[in-house]
């Protein structure tokens, strides 16, 4: 378990992490979201130590991190994946970091094998794709059998079927009762691996949610209705909590219902429609309105004009 507890860090005058409380439970994964420069890379460095709050506490399983004896078997970390010495091959680094906690060889091999780098385990880091080096780094963050895996943007640079492999791999370790926390700034990909999310801007929480519950707290978007008898069909539709639009000679927006009631309207009187859309918010859009506010390096207008 992971937990961050009021936690602010201040560097100078920049305020990077904001009172941010939240827990990463056993069993599932947590993916922590949210723009360049919200945050994310600083909160995870305090979770390991690497980094001091200057107010707040962060525990991991219970503890600060530098109060375990045996800090790689409680959480492993993928932070910086190139952060590895180039000209060491993927199986001295794994060995050398195996050593310092008295880990055997045969967890180095295993590690090695779940990370498919069998190929290349005795090839230079320094000639490592990114690919390769998340891979590794992810061999690393697992080599200590940790009940917390921490991995700072872990699909970067991996092709569509390593993105694939981290997704099982993950859903594996939380299936298995670990804790399992995952940062990014996509919405999309991480809703694929994440069922909690725990949404950052300017170093402040602003959604501590589900995939889903994200989507039902972004506003929706209507219903779309095409319709022979559109002023009919208003009317019928028209009451407290509901608001018809009309968007075109024949369409009409529904808000306030679903589209299986305005179908059900229509029916019982007859109106033919010719069109029923329930328009979703995506989850893309659901977290670009959710961190709007909140984006640090945001084009403005002039420059988007200029983009054009
Ligand atoms: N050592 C530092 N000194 C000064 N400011 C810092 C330092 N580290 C981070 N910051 C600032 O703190 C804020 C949060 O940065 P952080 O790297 O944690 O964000 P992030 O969410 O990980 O972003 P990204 O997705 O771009 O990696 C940023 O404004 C950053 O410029």
């Amino acid at each position: 378990m992971i937990e961050v507890l009021e936690v602010t860090k201040r560097y100078g005058e920049k305020v990077a992490v904001d009172r941010l409380s939240f827990v990463a439970r056993p069993g599932q994964v947590t993916g922590f979201l949210g723009p360049n420069g919200a945050g994310k890379s600083t909160t995870m460095r305090m979770i390991v130590g690497l980094d001091r709050p200057t107010s707040g506490s962060v525990l991991v399983n219970g503890r600060p991190y530098a109060e375990h004896a045996a800090p790689l078997q409680e959480i492993g970390v993928l932070l910086e994946a190139k952060a590895v010495h180039p000209g060491r091959t993927a199986v001295s680094h794994l060995l050398g970091l195996a050593r310092t906690h008295g880990i055997p060889r045969r967890r180095v091999d295993e590690v090695i094998d779940l990370a498919g780098l069998g190929a290349v385990a005795g090839k230079r880091v320094g000639g490592f794709s990114l690919g390769m080096g998340q891979r590794l780094g992810i061999a690393a963050a697992l080599l200590g059998d940790p009940a917390v895996v921490m991995l700072d943007e872990p699909v970067n640079g991996l092709d569509p079927e390593g993105v694939l492999w981290v997704r099982n791999l993950l859903a594996g370790l939380a299936a298995e009762g670990r804790t399992v926390m995952l940062s990014s700034h996509l919405m999309s990909e991480t809703a694929l691996i994440a069922e909690h999310l725990v949404v950052v801007g300017r170093g402040r929480l602003l959604a501590d949610t589900t995939v889903a519950g994200l989507i039902a707290q972004t506003a929706g978007g209507g219903v779309q209705v095409a319709t022979s008898q559109p002023g009919l069909l208003r009317d019928l539709l028209s009451g407290p909590g509901v608001t018809v639009t009309s968007t075109a000679s024949e369409q009409l927006r529904v808000d306030g219902l679903t589209s299986r009631e305005v179908g059900a309207v229509a029916a019982g009187h007859g109106i033919p429609l010719y069109e029923l859309v329930e328009h979703r918010v995506s989850l893309e859009e659901a977290f670009m309105d959710l961190t709007r506010d909140a984006v640090e390096y945001a084009a403005t207008p002039v420059l988007q004009e200029a983009i054009r």
